[in-house]
Protein backbone atom coordinates (compact mmCIF):
# COMPACT_ATOMS: atom_id res chain seq x y z
CA UNK A 1 0.00 0.00 0.00
CA UNK A 2 1.66 3.22 -1.01
CA UNK A 3 0.52 6.90 0.46
CA UNK A 4 -0.50 9.94 -1.49
CA UNK A 5 -0.73 13.62 -0.21
CA UNK A 6 -3.98 15.00 -1.40
CA UNK A 7 -4.25 18.43 -1.56
CA UNK A 8 -7.37 20.33 -0.79
CA UNK A 9 -8.63 23.55 0.59
CA UNK A 10 -10.49 23.13 3.86
CA UNK A 11 -13.33 25.28 5.27
CA UNK A 12 -10.93 27.90 6.90
CA UNK A 13 -9.76 28.75 3.13
CA UNK A 14 -6.45 26.97 4.28
CA UNK A 15 -5.11 24.46 1.86
CA UNK A 16 -4.62 20.88 3.67
CA UNK A 17 -2.62 17.87 3.19
CA UNK A 18 -4.11 14.24 3.69
CA UNK A 19 -2.36 11.07 3.40
CA UNK A 20 -4.31 8.39 1.80
CA UNK A 21 -3.93 4.86 1.53
CA UNK A 22 -4.01 3.77 -2.35
CA UNK A 23 -3.60 0.24 -3.50
CA UNK A 24 -1.53 -0.53 -6.55
CA UNK A 25 -3.17 -3.50 -7.18
CA UNK A 26 -6.81 -4.86 -6.95
CA UNK A 27 -7.67 -8.63 -6.23
CA UNK A 28 -11.26 -9.57 -8.17
CA UNK A 29 -12.61 -13.15 -7.21
CA UNK A 30 -15.36 -14.35 -9.68
CA UNK A 31 -18.54 -15.83 -8.20
CA UNK A 32 -19.23 -17.90 -10.79
CA UNK A 33 -15.80 -19.11 -11.25
CA UNK A 34 -13.84 -18.95 -8.28
CA UNK A 35 -10.78 -17.70 -9.88
CA UNK A 36 -8.81 -14.47 -8.86
CA UNK A 37 -7.49 -11.96 -11.19
CA UNK A 38 -5.18 -9.14 -9.46
CA UNK A 39 -4.71 -6.01 -11.35
CA UNK A 40 -1.65 -4.44 -11.84
CA UNK A 41 -2.66 -0.40 -11.50
CA UNK A 42 0.34 1.77 -11.24
CA UNK A 43 0.17 4.28 -14.31
CA UNK A 44 1.72 4.85 -16.51
CA UNK A 45 3.61 1.65 -17.01
CA UNK A 46 3.11 -0.66 -13.84
CA UNK A 47 6.90 0.31 -13.02
CA UNK A 48 7.84 -2.49 -10.54
CA UNK A 49 8.54 0.40 -7.18
CA UNK A 50 8.68 -0.69 -4.02
CA UNK A 51 5.07 -0.05 -3.34
CA UNK A 52 3.90 -2.33 -6.33
CA UNK A 53 5.75 -4.83 -5.57
CA UNK A 54 4.76 -4.69 -1.92
CA UNK A 55 1.13 -5.22 -3.16
CA UNK A 56 1.21 -7.79 -5.62
CA UNK A 57 3.13 -9.88 -2.60
CA UNK A 58 0.32 -9.07 -0.53
CA UNK A 59 -2.63 -9.68 -3.03
CA UNK A 60 -1.09 -13.24 -4.02
CA UNK A 61 -1.14 -13.90 0.01
CA UNK A 62 -4.43 -12.94 -0.26
CA UNK A 63 -5.68 -15.17 -3.26
CA UNK A 64 -3.82 -18.03 -1.46
CA UNK A 65 -5.99 -17.27 1.43
CA UNK A 66 -8.95 -17.06 0.23
CA UNK A 67 -9.50 -20.29 -1.36
CA UNK A 68 -9.56 -19.26 -5.07
CA UNK A 69 -9.55 -21.59 -7.54
CA UNK A 70 -6.82 -19.95 -9.66
CA UNK A 71 -5.22 -16.48 -10.07
CA UNK A 72 -4.99 -14.54 -13.19
CA UNK A 73 -2.26 -11.37 -13.46
CA UNK A 74 -3.08 -8.51 -15.77
CA UNK A 75 -2.63 -4.31 -15.74
CA UNK A 76 -4.98 -2.06 -16.05
CA UNK A 77 -2.74 0.17 -18.17
CA UNK A 78 -4.35 0.22 -21.81
CA UNK A 79 -0.95 -0.53 -23.25
CA UNK A 80 1.63 -2.36 -20.73
CA UNK A 81 1.29 -5.36 -18.71
CA UNK A 82 4.65 -3.72 -16.48
CA UNK A 83 7.59 -2.20 -18.04
CA UNK A 84 9.70 -4.20 -15.38
CA UNK A 85 11.69 -2.79 -12.13
CA UNK A 86 10.64 1.09 -12.03
CA UNK A 87 14.37 2.18 -13.48
CA UNK A 88 13.88 5.54 -11.01
CA UNK A 89 14.25 2.64 -8.15
CA UNK A 90 17.69 2.11 -9.38
CA UNK A 91 18.93 5.59 -10.15
CA UNK A 92 21.09 7.37 -7.68
CA UNK A 93 19.23 5.04 -5.22
CA UNK A 94 18.52 4.72 -1.21
CA UNK A 95 20.91 1.91 -0.23
CA UNK A 96 18.06 0.64 1.99
CA UNK A 97 15.61 1.01 0.15
CA UNK A 98 17.08 -0.82 -3.33
CA UNK A 99 17.27 -3.57 -0.51
CA UNK A 100 14.13 -3.90 0.32
CA UNK A 101 12.95 -3.87 -3.93
CA UNK A 102 15.38 -6.34 -4.96
CA UNK A 103 14.22 -8.87 -1.84
CA UNK A 104 10.23 -7.94 -2.71
CA UNK A 105 10.73 -8.63 -6.18
CA UNK A 106 12.51 -12.15 -4.66
CA UNK A 107 9.31 -12.33 -3.01
CA UNK A 108 6.96 -11.56 -5.57
CA UNK A 109 8.68 -13.94 -7.98
CA UNK A 110 8.62 -17.12 -5.22
CA UNK A 111 5.01 -16.45 -3.91
CA UNK A 112 3.74 -16.42 -7.34
CA UNK A 113 6.18 -19.27 -9.01
CA UNK A 114 5.68 -21.38 -6.06
CA UNK A 115 1.49 -20.76 -5.13
CA UNK A 116 -0.09 -24.24 -5.72
CA UNK A 117 -3.36 -22.80 -7.82
CA UNK A 118 -3.15 -22.90 -11.72
CA UNK A 119 -2.10 -18.88 -12.36
CA UNK A 120 -2.09 -17.55 -15.99
CA UNK A 121 -0.80 -14.25 -16.80
CA UNK A 122 -3.64 -11.95 -19.21
CA UNK A 123 -0.44 -10.35 -20.93
CA UNK A 124 -2.81 -7.32 -22.32
CA UNK A 125 0.66 -4.99 -23.58
CA UNK A 126 4.02 -4.64 -23.29
CA UNK A 127 6.10 -7.13 -21.24
CA UNK A 128 9.67 -6.32 -21.03
CA UNK A 129 12.03 -7.75 -18.15
CA UNK A 130 10.38 -7.72 -15.18
CA UNK A 131 7.17 -7.55 -16.94
CA UNK A 132 8.23 -10.84 -18.27
CA UNK A 133 9.26 -12.34 -14.52
CA UNK A 134 5.75 -11.77 -13.78
CA UNK A 135 4.37 -13.66 -17.17
CA UNK A 136 7.31 -16.71 -16.88
CA UNK A 137 6.38 -17.54 -13.20
CA UNK A 138 2.56 -18.01 -14.18
CA UNK A 139 1.50 -21.13 -15.66
CA UNK A 140 0.02 -20.01 -18.93
CA UNK A 141 0.25 -16.94 -21.02
CA UNK A 142 -1.79 -15.22 -23.45
CA UNK A 143 -0.87 -11.90 -25.54
CA UNK A 144 -2.36 -9.20 -27.21
CA UNK A 145 -1.16 -8.19 -30.55
CA UNK A 146 1.64 -5.91 -31.26
CA UNK A 147 3.53 -6.26 -28.29
CA UNK A 148 6.88 -6.94 -26.98
CA UNK A 149 7.88 -9.80 -24.39
CA UNK A 150 11.43 -10.75 -22.74
CA UNK A 151 14.55 -10.46 -20.45
CA UNK A 152 16.08 -7.75 -22.13
CA UNK A 153 18.92 -7.39 -19.11
CA UNK A 154 21.90 -7.82 -21.39
CA UNK A 155 21.02 -4.98 -23.41
CA UNK A 156 20.83 -2.82 -20.22
CA UNK A 157 24.31 -3.94 -19.49
CA UNK A 158 23.12 -6.48 -16.83
CA UNK A 159 22.43 -10.02 -16.06
CA UNK A 160 19.40 -11.75 -15.45
CA UNK A 161 20.02 -14.03 -12.42
CA UNK A 162 20.04 -17.62 -12.23
CA UNK A 163 16.50 -17.87 -10.52
CA UNK A 164 14.85 -15.13 -12.99
CA UNK A 165 16.21 -17.33 -15.90
CA UNK A 166 14.64 -20.36 -14.49
CA UNK A 167 10.91 -18.99 -15.64
CA UNK A 168 12.15 -18.60 -19.32
CA UNK A 169 13.79 -22.25 -18.93
CA UNK A 170 10.79 -23.79 -18.24
CA UNK A 171 9.48 -23.02 -20.86
CA UNK A 172 11.88 -22.46 -23.45
CA UNK A 173 14.41 -24.84 -25.12
CA UNK A 174 17.82 -24.31 -23.82
CA UNK A 175 18.78 -23.53 -27.25
CA UNK A 176 16.29 -20.38 -27.86
CA UNK A 177 16.24 -18.94 -23.84
CA UNK A 178 20.87 -18.80 -24.01
CA UNK A 179 20.33 -16.95 -27.63
CA UNK A 180 17.74 -14.83 -26.38
CA UNK A 181 19.29 -14.02 -23.21
CA UNK A 182 22.73 -13.33 -24.76
CA UNK A 183 20.87 -11.30 -27.28
CA UNK A 184 18.76 -9.85 -24.58
CA UNK A 185 16.09 -10.05 -27.09
CA UNK A 186 12.41 -8.73 -27.15
CA UNK A 187 10.20 -11.09 -28.66
CA UNK A 188 7.08 -9.77 -30.92
CA UNK A 189 3.46 -11.30 -29.99
CA UNK A 190 3.73 -13.40 -33.00
CA UNK A 191 7.79 -14.23 -32.28
CA UNK A 192 6.38 -15.26 -29.06
CA UNK A 193 4.15 -17.46 -30.14
CA UNK A 194 6.16 -19.21 -32.68
CA UNK A 195 8.56 -19.75 -30.12
CA UNK A 196 6.49 -21.20 -27.26
CA UNK A 197 7.03 -18.28 -24.66
CA UNK A 198 3.49 -17.55 -24.88
CA UNK A 199 0.54 -20.00 -25.21
CA UNK A 200 -2.01 -17.77 -27.19
CA UNK A 201 -2.88 -14.62 -28.62
CA UNK A 202 -6.11 -12.57 -28.29
CA UNK A 203 -7.34 -9.79 -30.05
CA UNK A 204 -8.48 -7.96 -26.45
CA UNK A 205 -7.71 -7.82 -23.24
CA UNK A 206 -11.29 -9.25 -22.09
CA UNK A 207 -10.89 -11.74 -24.81
CA UNK A 208 -7.06 -12.20 -23.32
CA UNK A 209 -8.61 -12.93 -19.40
CA UNK A 210 -11.14 -15.56 -21.29
CA UNK A 211 -8.82 -17.58 -22.15
CA UNK A 212 -6.79 -17.67 -19.26
CA UNK A 213 -10.45 -18.74 -17.45
CA UNK A 214 -10.48 -21.84 -19.98
CA UNK A 215 -7.19 -22.90 -19.38
CA UNK A 216 -7.85 -22.81 -15.49
CA UNK A 217 -10.85 -24.50 -16.14
CA UNK A 218 -9.04 -27.11 -17.93
CA UNK A 219 -8.32 -28.61 -13.78
CA UNK A 220 -11.69 -28.61 -13.15
CA UNK A 221 -11.93 -32.16 -13.17
CA UNK A 222 -8.03 -32.90 -11.43
CA UNK A 223 -7.75 -33.66 -7.89
CA UNK A 224 -6.35 -30.16 -6.90
CA UNK A 225 -3.88 -31.70 -4.01
CA UNK A 226 -2.58 -34.07 -6.99
CA UNK A 227 -2.21 -31.05 -9.46
CA UNK A 228 -0.74 -28.60 -6.39
CA UNK A 229 1.81 -31.29 -5.42
CA UNK A 230 2.84 -32.35 -9.25
CA UNK A 231 3.38 -28.79 -9.77
CA UNK A 232 5.27 -28.49 -6.85
CA UNK A 233 7.70 -31.56 -8.25
CA UNK A 234 8.12 -29.25 -11.32
CA UNK A 235 9.04 -26.23 -9.35
CA UNK A 236 11.12 -27.33 -6.24
CA UNK A 237 14.33 -27.61 -7.63
CA UNK A 238 14.62 -23.79 -8.49
CA UNK A 239 13.06 -22.74 -5.58
CA UNK A 240 15.54 -24.86 -3.27
CA UNK A 241 18.33 -23.52 -5.39
CA UNK A 242 16.62 -19.80 -5.24
CA UNK A 243 16.39 -20.15 -1.13
CA UNK A 244 20.20 -20.88 -1.01
CA UNK A 245 21.49 -18.28 -3.04
CA UNK A 246 18.25 -15.07 -2.30
CA UNK A 247 20.60 -13.62 0.46
CA UNK A 248 23.81 -13.34 -1.79
CA UNK A 249 21.59 -12.33 -4.33
CA UNK A 250 20.87 -9.35 -3.29
CA UNK A 251 24.32 -8.54 -2.24
CA UNK A 252 25.08 -9.17 -5.85
CA UNK A 253 22.18 -6.85 -7.25
CA UNK A 254 23.62 -4.00 -4.99
CA UNK A 255 27.10 -4.36 -6.07
CA UNK A 256 26.34 -4.10 -9.63
CA UNK A 257 23.64 -1.22 -9.22
CA UNK A 258 26.05 0.82 -7.32
CA UNK A 259 28.41 0.40 -9.97
CA UNK A 260 29.62 4.18 -11.48
CA UNK A 261 29.33 2.28 -14.85
CA UNK A 262 25.88 1.00 -14.17
CA UNK A 263 24.88 4.50 -13.12
CA UNK A 264 26.19 6.05 -15.54
CA UNK A 265 24.56 3.40 -18.08
CA UNK A 266 20.91 3.76 -16.28
CA UNK A 267 20.77 7.88 -16.38
CA UNK A 268 21.58 7.21 -20.32
CA UNK A 269 18.80 5.11 -20.49
CA UNK A 270 16.21 6.94 -18.87
CA UNK A 271 17.22 9.91 -20.64
CA UNK A 272 16.53 8.11 -23.46
CA UNK A 273 13.35 6.73 -22.16
CA UNK A 274 12.06 10.33 -21.43
CA UNK A 275 13.25 11.70 -24.70
CA UNK A 276 11.25 8.84 -27.13
CA UNK A 277 8.07 9.67 -24.67
CA UNK A 278 8.54 13.16 -25.28
CA UNK A 279 8.52 12.49 -29.08
CA UNK A 280 5.10 10.42 -28.87
C1 LIG B 1 18.69 -0.87 -15.47
C2 LIG B 1 18.79 -1.98 -14.46
C3 LIG B 1 20.08 -2.02 -13.69
C4 LIG B 1 20.45 -3.00 -12.85
C5 LIG B 1 19.64 -4.21 -12.52
C6 LIG B 1 20.51 -5.41 -12.34
C7 LIG B 1 20.03 -6.65 -12.42
C8 LIG B 1 18.58 -6.87 -12.60
C9 LIG B 1 18.24 -7.84 -13.59
C10 LIG B 1 16.98 -8.14 -13.88
C11 LIG B 1 15.75 -7.73 -13.14
C12 LIG B 1 14.81 -6.88 -13.86
C13 LIG B 1 15.21 -5.67 -14.31
C14 LIG B 1 14.25 -4.75 -14.93
O1 LIG B 1 13.05 -4.96 -14.99
S1 LIG B 1 14.93 -3.30 -15.49
C15 LIG B 1 13.61 -2.49 -16.35
C16 LIG B 1 13.69 -2.85 -17.77
N1 LIG B 1 12.56 -2.29 -18.47
C17 LIG B 1 12.70 -1.75 -19.66
O2 LIG B 1 13.76 -1.71 -20.22
C18 LIG B 1 11.44 -1.18 -20.28
C19 LIG B 1 11.55 0.28 -20.53
N2 LIG B 1 10.30 0.80 -21.04
C20 LIG B 1 9.90 0.64 -22.33
O3 LIG B 1 10.55 0.01 -23.13
C21 LIG B 1 8.60 1.28 -22.70
O4 LIG B 1 8.26 2.21 -21.73
C22 LIG B 1 7.42 0.30 -22.87
C23 LIG B 1 7.64 -0.56 -24.13
C24 LIG B 1 7.27 -0.63 -21.65
C25 LIG B 1 6.10 1.09 -23.01
O5 LIG B 1 6.21 2.01 -24.07
P1 LIG B 1 5.20 3.26 -24.16
O6 LIG B 1 5.51 3.95 -25.44
O7 LIG B 1 3.82 2.80 -23.93
O8 LIG B 1 5.55 4.15 -22.88
P2 LIG B 1 6.78 5.19 -22.72
O9 LIG B 1 6.39 6.46 -23.38
O10 LIG B 1 8.04 4.55 -23.14
O11 LIG B 1 6.84 5.36 -21.14
C26 LIG B 1 5.88 6.16 -20.43
C27 LIG B 1 6.55 6.73 -19.19
O12 LIG B 1 6.99 5.65 -18.36
C28 LIG B 1 8.40 5.76 -18.11
N3 LIG B 1 8.97 4.38 -18.02
C29 LIG B 1 8.90 3.40 -18.90
N4 LIG B 1 9.47 2.28 -18.45
C30 LIG B 1 9.93 2.57 -17.22
C31 LIG B 1 10.63 1.82 -16.21
N5 LIG B 1 10.94 0.53 -16.37
N6 LIG B 1 10.92 2.45 -15.07
C32 LIG B 1 10.61 3.75 -14.86
N7 LIG B 1 9.95 4.51 -15.77
C33 LIG B 1 9.62 3.92 -16.94
C34 LIG B 1 8.92 6.54 -19.32
O13 LIG B 1 10.15 7.13 -19.02
C35 LIG B 1 7.82 7.53 -19.52
O14 LIG B 1 7.95 8.50 -18.48
P3 LIG B 1 7.62 10.06 -18.70
O15 LIG B 1 8.64 10.57 -19.68
O16 LIG B 1 7.79 10.66 -17.34
O17 LIG B 1 6.22 10.10 -19.23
Amino acid sequence: MSSRLLSFVGRTGRRRLMSTAIKLTTVEVNDKTGIATLTMCRPPVNGQNLELLLDIKSSINEIKNNNSRGLIITSASPKVFSAGLDILEMYKPDQQRLRAVWTELQNVWCDLYGISVPTAAAINGHAPAGGCLLATACEYRVMVPNCIIGLNETQLGIIAPKWLVSGYLNILPKRVAERALTQGRLFTTDEALQEGLIDEIANSKEEAVDKCVAFIGTFAKVNPVARALTKQQFRADNLRQFHKEREQDVDDFLSLVNRPEVQKGIGIYLEGLKKKANKQ
